[in-house]
Order: structure tokens, then C-alpha cells, then sequence
């Protein structure tokens, strides 16, 4: 098993310490609610269009997630996206580690657990790798990675630019405003593995975290273990091997001036089986303004830039995000 990150090893004196109180991390959870399920195809029926199109945006602001099924994402690119996903994390983990020269990628497309976690709340059993579109061209000795991981992103990319205009459009904003005001965009690709985890309920495979993308698309297998937060409660997103989940990020919270929602979501750790899921975050580019066109405006217009760089300044000093609230107009 080279392949798995040492985990136990790093976390040993943290667990050591740990006490019974440090198991209580998922109370509260709730499964009876059952997340909205929107066919896309209708979309193609103009009897049916306006119809769902509703659908999408009401499931934008009360929940934040909805799944959606006749994506038009084919099986072939979805199942061809994991094999090379695992081809990749099955790689020996001193291989991973050292991504800037294994693969030729930003030494920092690699990222597992915590290992700075000063308690156990703040440890994730989960690996990932991160890649932006740009970076596919540099990822020559990969051949079959790079054009699954091409196919994935520029079919995530349409789907998420028709909900985004979507939503858009049911804000009263120009069907356009995406392509308008936040080409080119910086949307970036995140390949999830959570391994087998001997410790389940004493930390989490994803600590709970909003996305700051416009918008997220996230494809499954069939495991689980996605739960988001709702009135208060976890509820857990049941694995759909025909859906993908969409949720709406902290950009598209901002500008919709809160009427969209960016949900907290968290991953919990499984003993006996590991699990693959990948991301597709729908962002513009850095410099991108976000300011909403709805009046009274909740939050400061602020750039991608700005906002990532506030965002690693507060988890350095609080070790968390402090999100949207920064900006709010007080
Ligand atoms: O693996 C999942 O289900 C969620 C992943 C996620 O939230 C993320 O990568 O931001
Ligand atoms: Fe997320």
C-alpha cells in the first residue's frame, strides 16, 4: 500500500490525546430529507422549459444542492474521468507528493489530509489533486489523463455555463452576464480519493466547507457520504449513479445578493470502503469583479483575487475560512 498517505503515523499524538467528547462530530444528522432531483432534458421541451428552469433556480436558494439527470455528460467520459483518477492516486505516495516534478503540475496540485491539524476536528482522511485547465497543456507524458481530465472539463464547463445563465436569467440579469463579464474564466478541476478510514467517527474525510466557485458540479460513486447542511441539519446526499450534484458557491451567493445560497458541505470518513468523487468548480478569472446588480447591496464588491487572498489570511489566523461575512456592508 505505498500509495496511502501516512495518516495514522501524522496524526498519532492527536489522537493519543483525543477524548470521548471528540465523538460526538456527526450528531445532528438528518437522512429523511431527499435532495431536489431536476431533469435537464426538459429544457429541450419549450412546454417544459420555463418549468424547470424554476426547478433550478428555487433549488438554488432553498437548498443551495440539487442533482440533475439528462446532463448530457456521457457515462464513457464520467467512467473514463474515475479510472484515470484512480490510475493516478494508486501511484506510490512519495510519487505524489513530489507532483511538480512526478508530473510535471504546481507543487501545490497535491494536498492530503492536514497535517498542520492542532486537533482532531481539523483532520481530513482524504487526498486530492487540483488541477486548472491551464494546466493540461504541460501534462505531456500523461497522455490518457490529460484527455480524460480535457473531455470532463470541457463538457463541465457547458453544463455549468448553461446554469449559470440560467440563474442569471431568473435574477433578471442578462442571459449573457457570464460570458460578458468573466471570460477568461479560472475554473478548476478537483480529483477526491477518501481511503478506508480505521477511525471513522473521530474526523471527518472533508471538513464541513463552502466552495468559493459560482458554481460546483461534483460527480460520485456510488459509496456516499456528501452530506450538506440544512435548517441546522446534515442531511446526507444519497449517492444517484445517474445524477451529478450541483451547488452554488460563495461568487454566485455574493452576486445574487444572497438569494442563491452557498451551503456548507462535509464529507464523512467510511471504514470499510474508499471512495471517489470529482469536482468541477465553476469560476471566473482572478481579477474578476463580483458586485451584485440587486439593491440594497449586502456585500463590498470584491475581486476572486482579493477574496481568496482574505480567505487564506483568516484560516491561517482562526484555521478557517471566514467567507462572505468579511464583505458584508455593514
Ligand atoms: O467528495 C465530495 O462529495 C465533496 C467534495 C467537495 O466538497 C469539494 O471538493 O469541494
Ligand atoms: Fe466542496
Amino acid at each position: 500500500m505505498d500509495h496511502e498517505p501516512p495518516f495514522l503515523n501524522t496524526y498519532k499524538t492527536l489522537l493519543e490525546k483525543s477524548s470521548e467528547n471528540d465523538d460526538d462530530l456527526y450528531s445532528m444528522v438528518e437522512k429523511s430529507e431527499e435532495l431536489p432531483l431536476i431533469d435537464l432534458e426538459k429544457l429541450l421541451n419549450p412546454h417544459e422549459r420555463d418549468e424547470c428552469m424554476k426547478e433550478i433556480s428555487e433549488a438554488a436558494s432553498e437548498w443551495g444542492f440539487f442533482q440533475v439527470i439528462n446532463h448530457g455528460i456521457s457515462k464513457e467520459v464520467l467512467e473514463n474521468m474515475i479510472s484515470e483518477q484512480k490510475k493516478l492516486f494508486y501511484q506510490p505516495f512519495v510519487n505524489k507528493s513530489d507532483a511538480k516534478n512526478f508530473f510535471n503540475l504546481s507543487p501545490k496540485a497535491y494536498r492530503w489530509g492536514n497535517p498542520c491539524a492542532t486537533n482532531l476536528r481539523q483532520i481530513s482522511w482524504s487526498e486530492a489533486f487540483h488541477f486548472s485547465l491551464t494546466d493540461f497543456s504541460s501534462m505531456d507524458q500523461h497522455i490518457t489523463l490529460r484527455s480524460s481530465l480535457e473531455a470532463f472539463a470541457t463538457r463541465m464547463d457547458t453544463l455549468g455555463e448553461n446554469l449559470a445563465n440560467i440563474l442569471a436569467l431568473k435574477l433578471n440579469m442578462k442571459s449573457n452576464h457570464f460570458q460578458e463579464n468573466y471570460l477568461p474564466k479560472s475554473s478548476f478541476i478537483r480529483l477526491n480519493r477518501y481511503p478506508q478510514c480505521p477511525i471513522p467517527s473521530k474526523v471527518y474525510g472533508l471538513l464541513p466547507h463552502s466552495d468559493t466557485s459560482f458554481l460546483t458540479i461534483l460527480y460520485q460513486d456510488i459509496v456516499g457520504g456528501l452530506q450538506l447542511k440544512k435548517d441546522e441539519k446534515w442531511v446526507g446526499v444519497k449517492p444517484n449513479p445517474q445524477a451529478l450534484v450541483v451547488n452554488i458557491g460563495d461568487l454566485f451567493q455574493a452576486l445574487s445578493n444572497n438569494v442563491y445560497k452557498s451551503i456548507k458541505h462535509r464529507v464523512v470518513a467510511a471504514e470499510h470502503v474508499e471512495r471517489f468523487s470529482t469536482a468541477f468548480f465553476y469560476s471566473p478569472f482572478e481579477d474578476a469583479i463580483i458586485q451584485s446588480e440587486n439593491k440594497p447591496t449586502i456585500y463590498k464588491k470584491f475581486t476572486l483575487r482579493e477574496y481568496r487572498k482574505q480567505n487564506e489570511k483568516d484560516v491561517k489566523q482562526t484555521g478557517d475560512k471566514v467567507g462572505l461575512s468579511r464583505f458584508i456592508i455593514i
